[in-house]
């Protein structure tokens, strides 16, 4: 990361995870653009890597068409290199932790736990709709592999989403909601807390009284609560 080693600082990571097709590198760009990460996607590093000729190509593309998950070791390297060249200190890593053994071997090389994970929920019929039309050339994206990585993503996936919500860390979006509203609900939990205090009641400070940059979780009830309280 730029001139700071990993000993001075660690980065800010969130975890972006969701179903294929669920929105998630569509909401990723919008963040980027408003909030200033840098959008770390696995799946796009994949296929770079396998453009790029490398000697673990020809794997990483079987794998990804038949929509199984590429082992720890090759992404992780992929993610610590891309992170290293970057000069920013936050990251949305998107796609990953895609199975239990991503995310164990994640904490464990890079000593990193995500601030929060976004999980993008949103059902099947949807998701696979939109995959049909997007139209990128992506070899996966054709119905016999969407079905493998819809497998893939309820039985390896949704348990890593499941390990971060019981510690706290997963702030839950309804994906099947149009882009600019699904949107509206990023920004709300994005929100950095200093923002969030400019906008809202005293009562509200307390509630922020969090260690982590970005605050508590934003539920759709408080959110209800922040606002009849604004000042
Ligand atoms: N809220 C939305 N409503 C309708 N279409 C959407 C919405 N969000 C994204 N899309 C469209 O759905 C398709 C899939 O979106 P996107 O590529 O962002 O999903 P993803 O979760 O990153 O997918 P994958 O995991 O397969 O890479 C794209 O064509 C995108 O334009
Ligand atoms: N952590 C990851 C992320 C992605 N892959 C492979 C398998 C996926 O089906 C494919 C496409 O990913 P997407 O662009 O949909 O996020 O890439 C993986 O093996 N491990």
């Amino acid at each position: 990361m730029g001139t700071v080693s990993d000993a001075e600082k660690k980065p800010i990571v969130i975890f972006v995870l969701g179903g294929p097709g669920s929105g998630k590198g569509t909401q990723c760009a919008s963040i980027v653009e408003n909030f200033g990460h840098t959008h770390l996607s696995a799946g796009d590093l994949l296929r770079a890597e396998i453009k790029s000729g490398s000697e673990n190509g020809t794997m990483i593309q079987n794998m990804i068409k038949e929509g199984k998950i590429v082992p720890s070791e090759v992404t992780i390297k992929l993610l610590q290199k891309a992170m290293h060249e970057s000069e920013n200190d936050k990251f949305l890593i998107d796609g990953f932790p895609r199975n239990e053994e991503n995310r164990a071997a994640f904490e464990a090389v890079t000593k990193i736990e995500p601030a929060f994970v976004l999980f993008f929920d949103c059902p099947e019929e949807e998701m696979e709709r939109r995959i049909l039309s997007r139209n990128e050339g992506r070899v996966d994206d054709n119905i016999e592999t969407i079905r493998k990585r819809f497998k893939v993503f309820q039985e390896s996936s949704l348990p890593v989403v499941e390990y971060y919500d019981s510690k706290g860390k997963v702030r839950k979006i309804d994906a099947a909601k149009p882009v600019e509203e699904v949107f509206e609900a990023v920004k709300a939990i994005i929100t950095p807390k200093e923002e969030k205090v400019k906008y809202h009641s005293y009562a509200i400070l307390e509630e922020l009284s969090f260690s982590d940059t970005y605050g508590p979780p934003v539920t759709e009830s408080s959110l209800e609560h922040n606002k009849k309280v604004a000042v």
